[in-house]
């Protein structure tokens, strides 16, 4: 279980987080929502630590699969350094990573497509190439808890399709709790179970995503008009999906 009760965060003169509360529990996928600027990873970073609360508390375990928004870096290290380093609250002060853990870190490159960058320096790889390689490391930790800051942000449809399917498979055994940030409604409805809408001008909401991700909802979120279309997938299921009123088309 990983969540905020109550928690409030301030820069300065301005409240971030107004007692926000919010949980993932083991096998629950939650997908945040929100304009940017208006707290997402400020709200990740306060679960997990790397932000002090001025009130309310957090609840998470001791060890996290963490995804970082921004992926950049200055050391010239090797990416499979970077994934093994995911096994690193395993290891001690100053154990060196055994076979296993190096088996596990290739796997866990092997799982997100990254296996071919596994001999490469990190800092070489484009943005979205790093994307995939941290998710990578955070599988690696083997933690039942996943937190990913916009994980799809720079992936190419390919590698975004990839990483839904990926999201969707790890959540299917409910044994774990997955949180990720998205600008996108549909890979929230694609691979969560219930959605954090941060609105603008208020309380957020919470809640199954049928209840939550919808074109009100949304219009409220974004300022935008959208439209909600029913789609078939390959094997004639039925899918939702939203559209923002881009380009002139107007809500039904
Ligand atoms: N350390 C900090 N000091 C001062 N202000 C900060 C700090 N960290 C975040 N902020 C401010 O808090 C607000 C929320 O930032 P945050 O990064 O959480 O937003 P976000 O919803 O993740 O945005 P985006 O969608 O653009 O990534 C922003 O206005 C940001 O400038």
């Amino acid at each position: 279980m990983i969540g905020l009760t109550n928690a409030t965060v301030r820069f300065g003169a301005r409240t971030v987080l107004d007692g926000l509360s919010f949980a993932a529990p083991k096998g629950r996928s939650i997908a945040i929502l929100g304009p940017n600027g208006r707290g997402k990873t400020t709200a990740l970073r306060a679960m997990l630590g790397f932000q002090p609360l001025h009130g309310g508390t957090r609840t998470a375990p001791a060890i996290v699969g963490y995804v970082p928004q921004y992926a950049s870096s200055n050391q010239s290290y090797g990416v499979l350094d970077v994934v093994v380093m995911g096994r690193a609250a395993g290891l001690g002060l100053f154990g060196q990573p055994r076979p296993t853990d190096m088996a596990k870190a290739r796997a866990a490159l092997d799982r997100v497509g990254a296996a071919r960058f596994a001999g490469e320096r990190f800092d070489r790889l484009s943005g979205g190439e790093r994307q995939l390689v941290l998710l990578a490391r955070a599988l690696a930790t083997g933690s039942d808890v996943l937190v990913l800051d916009e994980p799809g942000s720079a992936l190419d449809l390919h590698n975004q399709q990839r990483l839904l399917a990926l999201l969707d498979e790890l959540r299917r055994p409910r044994d774990r709790a997955i949180i990720f940030t998205t600008h996108d409604p549909n890979h929230a409805l694609a691979a969560a179970d219930d959605a954090l809408l941060m609105m603008p001008d208020g309380p957020a909401l919470f809640g199954p995503v049928s209840e939550t991700v919808v074109p009100d909802h949304l219009e409220r979120l974004y300022g935008v008009p959208m439209r909600l279309v029913q789609l078939l997938g390959a094997d004639g299921s039925a899918h939702r999906a939203v559209l923002p009123a881009f380009a002139g088309m107007r809500a039904a």
